[in-house]
């Protein structure tokens, strides 16, 4: 199974949203992360056949993206604002939406709905209208939703949004399953989530493609180019705006400032290894001239 997107481009009247897309993603979980306007959303409705490409090619499992039938049975999405059937009950919205994908039989409905209820923990809630949800179990009924079809690729955009820290976990631990033969592109702001589930990601950047490959190579790109130091308040304010700032803690009289720089920003202050977000960053700023 393979994802292979080639020139891939996308205009909106005279704005272009995607420029030149051009990349290959294999099984697994594959992050996909991008600053707002990036162009995810619009690569996301994309390969789900919401939208119809400018110009360029896509391939899902050897399916041409123009395959629309085809494509739809192989693809799952799960967009960031989804509007479920709020009358129905979690059971039925289930069951209707398996219905809709071809899913025949009851008793094999029954299975699929029951064991992806039990996966995204809803079992408790399968007679509870869906409006009455909460925030984090209308993601998860969501998640759910996307998945049932079984599909070879699953989008899911900001999936874990209004998830509390321990559904968070569950809910990787649940992708991580779930890819196992398949493509997950796991579209996020979470850098967090990208860390702990993927092994590749992508980065895009006003509609062009900034970053593909492994994360280990992107921290290691912005090794030795992050520092922490221990400054008193009036060179924190003197020096504030001469670096990027990852972060700024207030510590006794003082702050605690982890920032980028090509070289020693301060006296004492300690290079530190790069964290994910550390590198993305790096990654953000690359082309200005602290580096
Ligand atoms: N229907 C549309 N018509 C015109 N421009 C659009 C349309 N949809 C998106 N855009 C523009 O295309 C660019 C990419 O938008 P897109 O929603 O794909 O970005 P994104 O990375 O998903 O952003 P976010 O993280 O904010 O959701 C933005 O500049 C946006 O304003």
């Amino acid at each position: 199974m393979e994802l292979i997107i080639n020139h891939l481009t996308k205009t909106y009247g005279s704005k272009t949203a995607l420029q030149d897309i051009s990349f290959r993603v294999g099984e697994g979980i594959h992050g996909l992360l991008g600053p707002n306007g990036a162009g995810k959303t619009t690569l996301m409705r994309l390969l789900a056949t919401l939208l119809t490409p400018s110009s360029g090619t896509v391939e899902i499992g050897g399916v041409p993206l123009q395959d629309k039938a085809r494509v739809r049975e192989l693809v799952g999405y799960l967009p960031q604002e989804f509007a479920f059937y709020p009358g129905m009950t979690v059971y039925e919205a289930m069951d209707y939406l398996a219905l809709l994908s071809g899913i025949g039989g009851r008793s094999e409905r029954k299975r699929r709905i029951d064991d992806l209820l039990e996966q995204v923990n809803l079992m408790e809630q399968r007679r509870t209208k869906v409006k009455a949800l909460s925030g984090g179990m209308k993601r998860r009924l969501g998640v759910a939703q996307a998945m049932v079809h079984e599909p070879k690729l699953l989008i899911v955009d900001e999936p874990t949004a209004g998830l509390d820290p321990e559904e968070r976990i569950r809910f990787r631990r649940l992708l991580g399953r779930f890819a196992e033969g398949r493509i997950v592109l796991l579209s996020t702001h979470v850098v967090e989530d990208v860390e702990s589930t993927c092994e590749q990601m992508t980065v895009l950047q006003k509609g062009s493609l900034r970053y593909h490959g492994r994360i280990g190579d992107l921290t290691a790109a912005a090794a030795g180019r992050v520092w922490i130091a221990e400054l008193d308040r009036a060179q924190w304010e003197r020096d504030r705006d001469r670096f990027p700032v990852l972060s700024a803690v207030p510590e006794g009289a003082g702050m605690r400032v982890r920032v980028l720089a090509g070289e020693q920003p301060f006296a004492g202050a300690q290079q530190t290894a790069p964290s994910i977000e550390d590198a993305y960053l790096h990654l953000m700023r690359r082309e200005e001239s602290y580096v």
